[in-house]
């Protein structure tokens, strides 16, 4: 039976760090699942067509890392017939053998709540906003208010809104390196495994 890890959180805490780090070390497949709604934000249009139509080549595209494309997911995650049409690629992905990872913001709550890991990634708002912006290159001021934003549009939405699954364990990276912070998500998989 394939193992399931489910990871969510808020914006730039660290969980696609962590979820890249637990595929390469057990050999799973990952999704980083912000993907599928920044494609369908970036494609303008009728955001639930796109969301119907999306296809892995619109995953690739170059300019889904942006802070803009993240506010647009943000907004086009609000859609309940986005999500809906957005769900069955992410169970079938899920399902892949030997493990899949998948990371986003209802994985444990809504689209794999039978994973055998749940964790819920957190750290400070300043800490997040300064990562993002050095890895972006941006201001770390005006990065805090866009994290701000989106955590709070993605919290108060109706159709799976962001919050931990009653099952999840919060793993908090404020004052973790990304050494730190994947070995211990390794060890909590790995109590899981035994
Ligand atoms: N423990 C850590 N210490 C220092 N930097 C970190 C740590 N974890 C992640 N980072 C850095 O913080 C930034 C955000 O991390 P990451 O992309 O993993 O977050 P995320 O939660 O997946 O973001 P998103 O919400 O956009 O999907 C990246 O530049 C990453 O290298
Ligand atoms: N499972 C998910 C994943 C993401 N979202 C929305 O997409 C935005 C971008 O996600 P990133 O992980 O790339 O930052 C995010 O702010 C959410 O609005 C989602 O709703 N569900």
């Amino acid at each position: 039976m394939p193992f399931t890890i489910a990871i969510d959180g808020p914006a730039a805490s660290g969980k696609g760090t962590i979820a890249r780090a637990l595929a390469e070390r057990f050999g799973f497949h990952h999704l980083d699942t912000g993907l599928l709604y920044r494609a369908v934000g970036a494609m303008g249009g009728d955001p639930i067509a796109a969301a119907q139509a999306l296809s892995a080549d619109d995953l690739a595209r170059p300019d889904l890392r942006s802070a803009e494309a993240g506010q647009a997911a943000s907004r086009v995650a609000t859609i309940p017939e986005v999500r809906a049409a957005l769900v069955d690629f992410q169970r079938r992905f899920a399902a892949r053998a030997p493990g899949a990872i998948l990371d986003g913001r209802d994985i444990g709550t809504v689209i794999c709540p039978q994973a055998a890991v749940k964790l819920f990634v957190v750290a400070a708002d300043l800490t997040r906003a300064r990562r993002r912006a050095a890895e972006l290159g941006t201001d770390v001021e005006e990065m805090l208010a866009q994290l701000r934003e989106r955590d709070s549009r993605d919290a108060a939405r109706t159709t799976a809104p962001l919050r931990p699954a009653e099952d999840a364990v919060t793993l908090d990276t404020t004052a973790m390196s990304i050494e730190d912070a994947a070995a211990a998500a390794v060890r909590i998989v790995q109590s899981r495994l035994s």
